[in-house]
């Protein structure tokens, strides 16, 4: 086995904080030569996909790959923006306005990054960009609040496979999750309220949380859980009756049975049950793209509109809201704890040679 070569080491130089945003990933562009190899790597990892290898293969190489690239790519040019997706849009906003705000406060050098799990910018290109830049303690921080093996554990997995690689192997935090966290359930409440101020209130608002297999559940995996706290929690935050909101679940594929009530149905049901207005909003996701943007605020309005629905009304994610961002600083910054010092590293490294100098030692 040959580790990657290690970038040149130097005495006296000065480590960083690397803080590494994770996100799920997206096509280059919206077209199916474009879809084909994203979703190959997507729906070739097992945390994805937990059916025996060999039957997959056939399944993914024989039938999926030569039909969903085109559906999923028609899909993605509805959405598709002058800048390009607007997940990789939104993940880097976010990035670049959370390096402002732990600029403001952190005296410990630090490199953020934003990396995907599938697609570029992948996590080994970012890992390695951070070890050259002298990172030796990154922090992982996926884009989920809630846990689930198939986003949060995959992107964690991934990250521990690029550190197999390398010889001089940084400390690691990865982060767990956020579902409960109140300066996120309330950044959420304040989106919605503001959106309320602005546009009126709705008959019922409809929670959508991406959907994973139902024996995921059954096996141990708490995102059910997760989901269903930030839905409780979030109407608390809203003061709103059990009756006036549901939580739900969106993007099934395949035959198995995912996590119910599917979104689809709740909509259908609403709109056929005479229900006037419906607002939905998805808090699992903190970037709107094309699960949002396309699944719910398009298909789901048709579903709910030809049900019989009236008005149907979509309230974007998390984004680059200032309250959002603001609860991503604290979240690192209370992961943080133990790795950095309330005064710049400069002057600690100082006043330690002078602490040494003095005792007669040679630096
Ligand atoms: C096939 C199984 C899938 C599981 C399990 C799954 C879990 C899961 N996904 C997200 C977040 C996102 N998924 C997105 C797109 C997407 N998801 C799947 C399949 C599964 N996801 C597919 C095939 C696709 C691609 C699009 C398509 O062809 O339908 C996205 C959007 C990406 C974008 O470019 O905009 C997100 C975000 C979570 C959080 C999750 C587990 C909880
Ligand atoms: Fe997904
Ligand atoms: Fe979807």
């Amino acid at each position: 086995m040959s580790y990657l070569k290690e970038p040149p080491f130097q005495h006296g130089s000065l480590p960083k904080i690397g803080i590494l945003l994770v996100n799920l990933g997206t096509p280059e562009a919206a077209t199916a030569s474009a879809l084909r190899p994203y979703l190959k790597e997507f729906l070739s990892d097992p945390r994805v996909i937990e059916i025996p290898k060999a039957i997959w293969w056939f399944i993914l190489n024989g039938i999926i790959l030569n039909t969903r690239p085109k559906k999923s790519a028609e899909k993605y040019a509805q959405i598709w923006t002058k800048e390009g997706s607007p997940l990789k849009v939104n993940t880097e906003k976010q990035a670049k306005l959370l390096k402002g705000y732990l600029g403001d406060q952190l005296k410990t050098p630090f490199v953020l990054e934003y990396a995907m799990r599938y697609g570029n910018p992948s996590i080994d290109s970012v890992l390695s960009k951070l070890r050259e830049q002298n990172c030796d303690r990154i922090l992982v921080l996926p884009l989920y609040p809630q846990y689930a093996a198939s986003a949060t554990a995959t992107a964690f997995d991934k990250v521990f496979q690029s550190l197999a690689k390398m010889r001089n192997v940084p400390a690691i935090r990865t982060i767990k999750h956020y579902h409960d966290r109140p300066d996120y359930i309330q950044a959420l409440a304040q989106s919605i309220n503001e959106y309320w101020m602005q546009n009126g209130r709705p008959d019922k608002l409809v929670m959508s949380f991406h959907g994973v297999p139902r024996f995921s559940l059954d096996k141990g995996d708490p995102y059910h859980c997760e989901c269903q706290k930030t839905g409780r929690l979030l109407a608390e935050a809203l003061g709103l009756k059990e009756n006036q909101y549901h939580v739900c679940f969106q993007s099934r594929f395949g035959r198995t049975e995912w996590l119910k009530p599917y979104t689809t149905n709740t909509l259908e049901e609403l709109g056929k049950a005479g229900t006037k207005r419906v607002d939905t909003v998805c808090p699992g996701f903190t970037s709107d793209c094309l699960e949002t943007l396309e699944e719910i605020a398009m298909e789901g309005k048709t579903t709910f509109l030809n049900a019989g629905g009236k008005e149907f009304h979509y309230i974007p994610c998390l984004n680059s809201r200032d309250d959002w961002i603001k609860a991503m600083r604290d979240i690192v910054m209370e992961n943080l704890q133990g790795w950095i010092s309330p005064v710049p590293d400069e002057a600690a490294l100082q006043a330690s040679k002078t602490r040494a100098i003095a005792l007669g030692a040679k630096t």
